[in-house]
């Protein structure tokens, strides 16, 4: 196999573009919900609260459990729950898009580079991949809180970059979050339109692919471009 990607990186995003979440982290809320005296909120509907962080996501559930919004100690209270639970069963149903690790396998073996760049903590997104054995894949994982600031901000993205020390990287995301940290970094970005959303910045995207076989030629055209 020629090395002909050496000096890439492919920067993905966790929840909705390489791993199928939703359901433990549904689960995960709705156990937190439940302790509290809520009622828990339909796991399809949970997969729209994804993106900014278990906060917001909890947050956003509390509003639509309980037709009201949660106080801080609410949620405080919540996030506490929700961390020990997901802790516990973080990989029960998630596991990798369908054919993501072939792609990432193939990138690699040509000489390119991978890493993470989530808006989940850090820590969570390490066991994550680590509970699921992916974690040797990918140079950096990236979270939340490693840096200044969460994706919309550039500051996560640009570390990515840094540290995987790629001349040229694609960002690969679900989300208008993700849409605006990439072009924010000054990266094309390529959406997969199966991930948790929303996406109505969707024009803005250098690509948007329905499964990973499509997405695997996107990239590399971007990449060689
Ligand atoms: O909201 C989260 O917990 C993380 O979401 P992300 O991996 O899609 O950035
Ligand atoms: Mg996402």
């Amino acid at each position: 196999m020629t090395k002909d990607l050496v000096g890439t990186a492919l920067i993905f995003d966790l929840d909705g573009t390489l791993v199928d979440t939703a359901e433990d982290l549904a689960a995960s809320m709705n156990h937190a919900l439940g302790d509290m005296g809520f009622d828990a909120v339909a796991p399809n509907e949970v997969r729209h609260l994804v993106g900014h962080g278990a906060r917001r996501m909890l947050m956003r559930g509390f509003e639509i459990s309980a037709n009201r919004d949660a106080s801080e100690s609410e949620l405080d209270e919540a996030l506490e729950r929700f961390l020990k639970y997901y802790q516990e069963n973080i990989a029960d149903h998630s596991r990798p898009f369908e054919y993501v690790i072939e792609m990432i396998e193939g990138f690699r073996a040509r000489g390119a580079v991978c890493a993470i760049c989530t808006n989940k903590r850090e820590g969570m997104a390490v066991q994550l991949m680590t509970t699921l054995n992916l974690d040797h894949l990918f140079e950096t994982i990236v979270g939340a809180d490693t840096t200044v600031a969460a994706k919309p901000d550039p500051a996560p993205v640009s570390l990515c970059l840094k540290r995987t020390g790629a001349k040229k990287a694609v960002f690969i995301g679900d989300s208008d979050t993700d849409i605006k940290a990439a072009m924010a970094t000054g990266l094309p970005c390529a959406i997969a339109d199966f991930g948790y959303g929303p996406l109505e910045l969707a024009g803005e995207a250098t690509a948007v692919f329905a499964n990973y076989r499509e997405a695997a030629s996107v990239i590399e055209n971007l990449l060689l471009a």
